[in-house]
């Protein structure tokens, strides 16, 4: 790789809060980079892109124009368009700017750019530039400004915002009052919080990240010490495949995963779980399922050791009838829950108790809830990664209450608390482990959003975590690489499919695809 492509890698994975995002332009700042110059090498890397989006000549570009260094951009982009051709208005309703903003206003009226108070006036504009408020803003949005957002939001014109939809926190992603829905977001230097979380989605459009040349030094520098964000990239999840193979190897050193789920009333699951699993090239696929569902696990996994166990009268596993010379230990990692139903509480139990890696997923979540998460968690002597939706979530750890206000505050308490590396499910995935550190999936689809699609996911997660106990692989990275198969596969299936054709075992039929691509 060369140094910019190495580069490019390094800063895709980095993400930032607001704060720290000051504290690196400070230190840039302070040596010696002039404010005047960074304002204009950003909003030129903008205006280019835009000259690049919007065909030129025939079309009126509407600017909205806030009153800090958000808004400096944004005339600097003004102006840009203007000198290549494009008709530009303004839009600035504030009276009082920051001084290199008030410079650049004034500037921009002397070229005979019109500049207007009212947003309706630039309701004939062909596309809009958001440029009201970045990572700066820290009020609620109200009065003027939120009508005119409301307004704007109404209209059909796409809109390209300048660092942050205007009105979103740059952390939470929450919309302060309202804010701008935007059809493409450019993210400034560094991703920023904000864009890797769901409630965020409505607004960001498309989003790009304009690297702006900070020193890697400088990011380094000012995350040394605070919890790490990890944006997973491809790159970094191609790496942590178990691929490629030793040429001499055997089944059991390609690790051997143990399945545990299933029950008369949800059968289905367990196949999806075990599609998912053989997907990630296990080596060796142990399935415990009750009897009854044995031949319909072997028809669908001719491959697979199905392990046909007593039931109880409810048809959930009685208990774990493993074969001859076999106990748990005998697993490189064991993934359990799908379709369990709450009667196979001791078989999570006596789970648990084993000193194999676990994926915890759905019933295991719900057991694991009634018998006592943090109490029984404490007692585990492997890693333990747990997987819930919210609902799940909310069950685990009750005594985390703002889930949605902060999910990124709420995953990582929770894998403070349990000691566990915890995946909270949703349309933007984020895993957590115990030393504060957090892993941020960037791109997924609706379309996962379908009953089943969780199962196939524990699937991918066991049998990555098998075969990465013989690799020396982190956990987390393995976490991480699975939601990020996962999602990509969706991905790949519903731009073939559309959002519509992607049922849960539809998508594990993406799976190999989705890293085909990628080599
Ligand atoms: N510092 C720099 O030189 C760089 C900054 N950049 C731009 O600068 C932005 C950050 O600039 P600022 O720190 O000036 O902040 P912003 O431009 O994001 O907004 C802050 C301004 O809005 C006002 N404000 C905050 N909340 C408000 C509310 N609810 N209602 C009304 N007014 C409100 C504040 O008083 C302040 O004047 C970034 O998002 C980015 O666009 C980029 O050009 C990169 C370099
Ligand atoms: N809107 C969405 N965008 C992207 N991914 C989604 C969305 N909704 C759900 N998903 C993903 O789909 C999966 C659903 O899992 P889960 O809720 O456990 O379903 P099930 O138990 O039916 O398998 C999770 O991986 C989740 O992240
Ligand atoms: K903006």
């Amino acid at each position: 790789m060369t140094d910019l492509q190495n580069r490019e890698a390094e800063i895709s994975q980095i993400v930032v809060t607001a704060a720290q995002m000051r504290e690196i332009e400070e230190r840039i700042f302070a040596a010696g980079m002039p404010v005047v110059a960074l304002m204009e090498k950003v909003a030129g890397l903008i205006s280019r892109r835009l000259e690049a989006m919007i065909p030129p000549g025939k079309s009126r570009v509407g600017v909205l124009v806030g009153p800090g260094h958000n808004g400096g951009d944004a005339l600097v982009v003004a102006r840009e368009l203007h000198f290549r051709g494009y008709e530009v208005w303004i839009y600035n309703p504030f009276n009082k700017l920051k001084e290199l903003t008030g410079k650049h206003l004034q500037y921009a009226q002397s070229l005979g750019i019109p500049c207007y108070q009212a947003v309706e006036q630039l309701r004939d504009c062909d596309v809009l530039v958001d440029g009201l408020f970045g990572f700066g803003l820290e009020r609620k949005l109200k009065d003027k400004i939120a009508v005119a957002i409301n307004e704007l939001n109404t209209w059909k014109q796409p809109i390209f915002s300048i660092d942050l939809p205007s009105g979103l926190h740059t952390d939470t992603g929450e919309a302060l009052g309202t804010a701008i829905r935007a059809t493409h977001t450019f993210c400034l230097g560094l991703w920023k919080l904000a864009f890797l979380q769901d409630r965020a989605l409505d607004y960001l459009g498309n989003a790009e990240l304009i690297d702006f040349d900070i020193p890697i030094a400088d990011v380094e520098a000012v995350l040394k010490d605070v919890a790490k964000f990890t944006r997973i990239t491809t790159a970094k999840a191609i790496a942590n495949l178990p691929l490629p193979r030793r040429p001499v190897t055997h089944k059991y050193k390609e690790g051997h995963l143990l399945l545990v789920c299933g029950s008369h009333r949800y059968a289905g699951g367990a196949i999806l779980t075990a599609l998912g699993a053989r997907a990630s090239g296990v080596g060796m696929l142990s399935i415990a399922v009750p009897e009854y569902l044995k031949p319909i696990l072997v028809s669908h996994l001719p491959e697979a050791l199905v392990i046909g166990c007593p039931e109880t009268e409810t048809g959930a596993i009685a208990h774990l009838q493993l074969p001859e010379k076999t106990d748990l230990s005998t697993f490189d990692a064991i993934a359990i829950g799908p379709g369990l139903t709450i009667d196979a509480t001791p078989i999570v139990q006596q789970v648990m108790e084993s000193k194999r890696p676990l994926v915890l997923d759905a019933d295991a979540l719900n057991i694991l809830a009634q018998i006592g998460t943090i109490s029984t968690l404490q007692k585990r002597q492997a890693p333990t990664i747990l997987t819930p939706h919210e609902g799940e979530f909310k069950r685990l750890f009750p005594n985390i209450p703002d889930i949605q206000q902060d999910k990124v505050k709420a995953v990582s308490q929770a894998a403070l608390q349990s000691g566990a590396i915890v995946l909270l499910k949703g349309a933007r995935t984020l895993i957590a482990n115990a030393h504060g550190s957090l892993w941020l999936n960037p791109n997924s689809t609706p379309a996962l959003a379908r009953g089943g699609s969780g199962d196939v996911l524990t699937g991918i997660m066991g049998g990555l975590l098998a075969q990465a106990m013989k690799k020396q692989i982190a956990i987390e990275e393995v976490v991480a690489t699975a939601s990020w198969w996962h999602s990509q596969a969706g991905i790949i299936a519903a731009q073939e499919r559309t959002e519509l054709g992607v049922d849960a075992f539809t998508l594990t039929q993406y799976l190999m695809q989705a890293i085909v691509n990628c080599h």
